[in-house]
């Protein structure tokens, strides 16, 4: 698959880093000759600004930014593009709802991240919430909350984990912020290449020119992508770059 790819859009957790949340020198370099050669590298990730600018920072990315599932994007400079929050009341009926289960529960706010262990706002309407996430050991009953969140239209549910479901505001996700992203470089959705390995991925990486699931990928990113590379721990992120980008 020969394509002209000029921006390369890369998940953090599961792909980019490694387990260990780092990156390795073979993945910096990879970006590094990527940029060199004149394409754009962005991160797009379900993470909040606050916990993914560091390591983008450390990376120099000269292009934009998408957090939370492209439930914020940001410009180069780091100026604030565009932002789309869940409405207050699906919130209040989602904390009812991992209270109920007594599951595993955090959300991403424009004020700051909670969870369960932090002190969780309880005056759910001052908040602006970005993305609201369960993490859930049984099976069961992650099935019957994915289930529940599913049938509210305003929700855009997924996951970025085999044990994790994120719900953002219906039409949020990392595809459609890449595609307001293309708009403003001038280029088209074919001439990017996405790297992923969650459903929060699912979509850019149908999406794009070039979709590639990593080898620790769910099964079905992996059945919906254009190739499957190496693994977190095994630069499969510097492998895409040199297999479809570097000259
Ligand atoms: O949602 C998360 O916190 C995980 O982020 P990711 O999308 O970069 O894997």
């Amino acid at each position: 698959m020969k394509k002209d790819i000029q921006l390369i859009a890369l998940d953090m957790d599961g792909t980019l880093l490694r387990n260990d949340h780092s990156v390795s020198e073979e993945n910096r370099e990879a970006i590094k000759t990527a940029q060199e050669q004149g394409k754009a590298v962005m991160v797009s990730t379900g993470r909040p600004l606050l916990y993914a600018e560091k390591i983008v920072d450390s990376l120099n990315l000269s292009t934009y930014l998408i957090t939370v599932n492209g439930g914020e994007i940001w410009s180069p400079e780091r100026t604030l593009i565009e932002r789309t929050i869940i409405d207050s009341s699906h919130v209040e009926f989602m904390l009812d709802m991992a209270l109920k289960h007594d599951t595993h529960y955090w959300s991403s706010t424009v004020e700051g991240v909670f969870n369960k262990n932090t002190t969780f706002p309880k005056n759910i309407y001052d908040f602006q919430w970005l993305k609201f996430g369960f993490d859930i050991k049984d099976d069961d009953v992650r099935e019957l909350i994915w289930n529940e969140l599913s049938m509210r239209e305003e929700l855009e549910v997924t996951n970025s984990s085999m044990t994790n479901i994120e719900v953002n505001a219906a039409g949020i996700n990392k595809a459609a912020a890449i595609r307001k992203v293309c708009k403003r470089l001038n280029i088209s959705m074919d001439e990017v290449m996405a790297v992923g390995d969650s459903l929060n991925d699912l979509a850019m990486i149908k999406e794009s020119g070039i979709g590639v699931a990593m080898e620790n990928a769910q099964p079905k990113v992996k059945e919906a992508a254009d190739w499957v590379t190496h693994s977190n721990e095994d630069h499969g992120v510097a492998e895409a770059i040199r297999r479809f980008v570097l000259k």
